[in-house]
Parts: C-alpha cells; structure tokens; sequence
C-alpha cells in the first residue's frame, strides 16, 4: 500500500461494512422518530397516514418493514460507495500529482513510487466500480419490489374503499363531490408510493450522505480571512451559509407550484373524461352531428389546460433558473477556495478534487430539500387527492339510506319515503306486502319519482327514511332501463353480477335461447364491449336472461321492456312467470301492456302520495 494512500485499503472492507451498519442504526432510528414527528405534526403527515397507515401496522406489516429496512440500507451503502470513490480519486490525482512533480525533479525512484500508487488506485477504482454497479443494481430491484408491493395493497385498499357501501354512486351527494375518482385510483396511488419512497429515502441519503461529507470537508478546509477576520474551516461554513440561503430563495419562489400542479392534474383530468365521454357516447354524437359542439368543449377544456400549463412553465423557469445558476457557482466555488493553499504547497491535487466532490456532496445534499421542492408539491396534490376520496367514501357511507333488513319469505316496505335531494316528497308512508310469486306495477307520470322509489328500496339514495325486508339469503336484481354490460366476454356479461363459475356454459346457452338470443350462443368466449354490440332491445333481453339464470327472489324492473316490441314484451314477462314463479316481480312502466303481467299496481302522483289498487285488464 502507497503510503500517499488516503485510506488504507486493505482494511477498508471491513471499516466500511462497519461503518454502513452504524450509519444503518442510526438513520433507522432518525427515520422512525422524524418520521412519528410529521406524521403527527404536519398536515400532509396526516394526511399521509390516514392514505396508508394501515400498510405500516396491519398483521403483515412485518414484510413491509423488513423490505423498508433493505432500502434503508441500500441508501446507505450508496453513501458509503460515494465516500469511498471520492478517496479513491484523491490518491489518483495526487499519484498524478507526484508523478509530474517526480518526472520534473528527474527522480526515478519517486517515479516509481507513484505510478505504483497510480495503479493501486486504478485497482482500487475497479473493484469499487464493481461493487457500484451490482449495488445500483440491486438497489433498483429492491426499490421497486417495495414499489409494487406497496402500490398492490394500496390499489386494494382504495379501490376497496370506494366500491364498500356504494360509495363510488354516493360520492355525488356528499358536498365536496368527487372529480376524477379513476385518475385518484390509477394516477395518484402510483405517484403517492414512488414519490414517498424517493423522496424519503433522498432525505435519508442526503443527510447521511452530509454528515460524511462535512467530516471529509472538515478535514481538507483550512482557515480563510473574510473581511479582515480569519474564519477556520471556512470551506465548511461558506457551504452551509450558500445552501441556506438559495434554498430560502428557492422555497419562496417554488411554492406557488403546490397549487399549479393540483390544478394540472385536476384540468387533465377533466379533459381526458371529456374525451372518453365523446367515445363513449360516439354513436349519438355522430347521430347528432354534434362534432362541431364537441370539438368546441373539448378545446375550452383544454385551453384551461395551457393555460395552467403557461404558468406551471413561467414558474419553473423562475425556479429551475435559480437552481442552475446556484449550481453553476457551486461547481468553481470550493477550487476557488482550496486554489490558493494548493498554490502554496499545503495539499495536494487530489485533496484539491476531493474538496470539489466532498464539496458538492455537501452541497448536493444540502440541495436536495431544494431541488425536491417541485416533486414534494406534485407529491402533496396526489395525498390531498387520495385523502379527499377516503373522506368523501366515509361521509358517502355516513348518509342516510333506507334501513335493510332480511324476512322469511316474501318483500315487506314499512312507512318508506323518498324525497328529491331539494327536499320536496315523493312518496310518503309507503307500507306495502308481497308474497313469493306476486307481482307489482309502479305507474305514475314522468318524474313523479318510480326510479327514485328502486333506488330508495337498492339503498342508495340517501333522501328516503323506512324499513325495507327482502327475502334472507336469496339474490335480489334490479334491473334498469339500459342493463349494465360488464367489460369482459358474453359469458361474464349474463351471469353479471353473479360469477361464470357458478353456471356452466350449456345453462347460459339454454337461457340465451329462452330470450330468443339464440343467435349469440357461439359467441361465450367473445371479448368485446357488448354494450356498443348488442342493440337495445338485445341488451334487454339480456338482461331478462339474468333473472332466468340467477332465479331472483325480488327482481325490480325499471322500463326493462321499453327497447322491445309488445310481442317480445309479452313472451320476456311470459317466461319469467313460468321459469321464475316464485320470483316477486317490481316493475316500473308507463306502457299499459306491462299491466297484465302484474296483479296490483302502486299509482304515484309526484307529491308524496299513492295509490295501491288491482290491476284491471
Ligand atoms: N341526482 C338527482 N339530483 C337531483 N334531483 C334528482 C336526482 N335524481 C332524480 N331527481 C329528481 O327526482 C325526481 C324524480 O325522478 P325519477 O327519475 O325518480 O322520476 P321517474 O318517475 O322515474 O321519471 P321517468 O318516468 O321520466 O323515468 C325528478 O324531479 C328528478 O329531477
């Protein structure tokens, strides 16, 4: 070993394993308390907690922590591979140094010695090299492991959360309505979990990567004289001022950024539902001829994109122009500073370049809470977002609805009353009975409040007070005008929403044929979007197929006929009574065909009041 060695080598593999599982227990504890601290003390800590607390103290948290401690110790390994290339480079310049010093003096032996030295630390360089590449590696790969890990549970967790209680459809009645709940789900859940690791562990690696670095700085800065005072390592302390101070500067000028981002991400948003409502209703529009109108509302919403976009750009160019020139100056300023004490002969060449990258270790980790500022604020509009959707799913959960409760036998309302959201009634004291088998027609003129009543009796409208008992243990369907088509193939589509397990494909065959779709029964295994494929007299009759196949006790039919002709409608109404008998039938119609297929009928007059009679055919 070179005795120009900055380190000695040789027993470096055993002072850096060491000195990374020290730092190790160090940060380890540092996080967790600094982490206690804002998760209790600042308002997106909370907000951070309420998101994904669950995922850090659950039951299987324990290879959350375990995988948590793997990336904390990545982070400090990389540190310590940064320290140790930093001394490396110090003994190859300074062997370059001696070498052109020996090479002027004409001395053999000092030649010698430090091309000897020079190859040493070109052995050292490549084992270190090594070692930071497999280390870079396997950092990636346990970065994103805990990535992935993470994003699973957490897409579970939120998607969970808005579907429990039927959230997603009572979102719209709480007040801070929700926009955008897919963007929340897909967008927001994956930055939360990259950007908190990134950003947390940059923190680590920053300050860890200060303390090691201040030490070396510490160590090569000597005294300065500033305004006629000798200042003793001023090296150390001008760094720390200059950081200081452009990290103020930067944190003023990027601050607006925080909500420029939320909006950028909401008006996006609100441009891609735009575009998706085109396609999604692409067949009236293109009936409509209704381009002009589109294109029109879909470039407003986007100007208000740009527009947001301009400011994001003029901010940032305040911002990334203050960084850049606060990292330009940092780059000459530590040489600077060392020039003078090398000139005179009191450190070497390589001391003069480890000061630089000592230096701008510093100043780099001083930097990163700067630099981050951006991420940190595009990080805050997506926990302000996945906040906002838990607490709108909670206060969606939290609203009234029609009281649920199960009964042998048939479908029970006891004083039910719906209103509209305004509070004006619809149906007041509503008391009714049905027996397996009977049937009901809710007539009454438009908006008098029909579907609203199915709505109020499925528990998810929030206006309606009551008592509703269905059969305990048996499928109840509700079937609306337009039935729902899940994505995904036929098969899936007529068992909806019961699963294709529990029917095997000759049954669905046979039902098919029964609602006189026997023209699709080649077709189980299809993907498609059958909502835009099949016409809407078919989509009905798919839905009739549903109450063949899951044998409903209650079914509640709203217009489910009004796509198909009275002969369709009759043998639709005809099959159920003879496949279905015990079926309790709840339909709502103004076509008076409907009426034969049902005993009674309830008379709705919009005011609140109602008339329950027979039906006279
Ligand atoms: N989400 C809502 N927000 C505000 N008002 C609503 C909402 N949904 C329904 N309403 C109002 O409640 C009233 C009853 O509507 P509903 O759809 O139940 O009528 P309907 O009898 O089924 O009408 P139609 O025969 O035309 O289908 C209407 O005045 C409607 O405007």
């Amino acid at each position: 070993m070179s005795e120009s060695s900055s380190l000695d080598w040789n027993h470096e593999l055993w002072n850096s394993l060491r000195w990374i599982l020290e730092a190790f227990g160090i940060s380890a504890v540092c996080f967790v308390l600094a982490a206690v601290l804002l998760l209790r003390y600042t308002r997106w800590g909370r907000q951070f907690w309420r998101i994904s607390g669950d995922y850090f103290t659950g039951r299987d948290s324990a290879p959350t922590w375990a995988l948590l401690a793997v990336v904390l110790f990545m982070t400090v390994f990389a540190v310590r591979m940064t320290v140790l290339l930093s001394y490396q480079g110090n003994d190859m310049y300074t062997a370059l140094q001696l070498a052109a010093q020996a090479f002027a003096q004409g001395d053999a032996t000092a030649l010698d010695a430090a091309k000897s030295a020079f190859w040493t630390s070109v052995v050292v360089f490549a084992i270190l090299a090594t070692i930071h590449v497999a280390r870079s590696l396997l950092d990636f790969y346990v970065g994103q492991a805990f990535d992935i890990r993470w994003r699973r549970w957490l897409t579970d967790h939120v998607t969970t959360d808005w579907l429990e209680g039927r959230a997603f459809y009572r979102d719209r009645f709480v007040d801070a309505t929700i926009d955008n709940p897919d963007q929340r789900i897909q967008q927001d859940v994956t930055d939360f979990v990259q950007i908190s690791r990134s950003l947390s562990m940059g923190a680590v690696g920053a300050l860890v990567s200060l303390v090691s670095f201040t030490k070396i700085l510490w160590d090569l800065s000597g005294p300065m004289t500033l305004f006629g005072t000798e200042v003793p390592r001023a090296m150390v302390f001008l760094v720390f001022a200059y950081v200081l101070f452009s990290t103020i500067v930067a944190f003023w000028l990027g601050r607006p950024l925080i909500q420029l981002n939320f909006w950028n991400e909401r008006l996006t948003a609100n441009f891609r539902y735009a575009l998706v409502r085109v396609r999604d209703g692409a067949e009236n529009v293109a009936f409509y001829r209704g381009e002009g109108v589109e294109r029109q509302g879909l470039l407003t919403r986007f100007a208000a994109v740009l527009r947001n976009y301009w400011q994001i750009v003029y901010r940032t160019l305040k911002f990334n122009g203050w960084n850049l020139g606060v990292n330009q100056v940092a780059v000459v300023f530590p040489i600077l500073i060392q020039a003078p004490r090398f000139f005179s002969g009191t450190i070497t060449l390589g001391d003069v370049t480890q000061s630089a990258t000592a230096f701008g270790q510093v100043h780099d980790s001083l930097s990163f809470f700067r630099e981050s500022y951006d991420t940190f604020a595009g990080y805050r509009a997506s926990l302000i977002r996945l906040d906002g959707l838990r607490r709108a799913n909670h206060d969606s959960r939290a609203l009234p609805s029609l009281d649920a409760a199960d009964v042998d036998g048939g479908l029970e309302l006891e004083r039910v009353g719906v209103r509209t959201p305004d509070g004006a009634s619809l149906v007041t004291d509503l008391d009714l009975t049905m027996a397996p088998g009977d049937t009901l027609v809710v007539k009454g003129q438009s908006g008098s409040g029909k579907t609203t009543l199915l709505r109020s009796l499925a528990q998810m409208w929030p206006f309606a007070e009551g008592v509703v008992r269905r059969p305990a243990g048996r499928e109840t369907l509700f079937l609306s005008q337009m039935p729902y088509l899940p994505l995904g193939d036929l098969r899936t589509a007529v068992a909806y929403p019961g699963s294709v397990e529990e029917h095997d494909d000759d049954r669905i065959r046979d039902v098919l044929r029964k609602v006189q779709l026997g023209n699709l029964v080649d077709r189980l295994d299809e993907e498609a979007d059958w909502a835009k494929i099949l016409s809407p007299g078919e989509q009905q009759r798919i839905a009739f197929s549903r109450i063949v196949l899951l044998r409903p006790a209650v079914a509640f039919l709203d217009e489910a006929t009004s796509a198909v002709d009275e002969g369709l409608e009759y043998s639709l109404y005809d099959l159920i009574r003879t496949e279905v008998p015990d079926c309790i039938l709840f339909s709502v119609s103004h076509r008076s065909t409907v009426d034969q297929h049902h005993a009674r009928q309830l008379e709705l007059s919009g005011d609140g009041s109602w008339e329950l009679s027979l039906v006279s055919v």
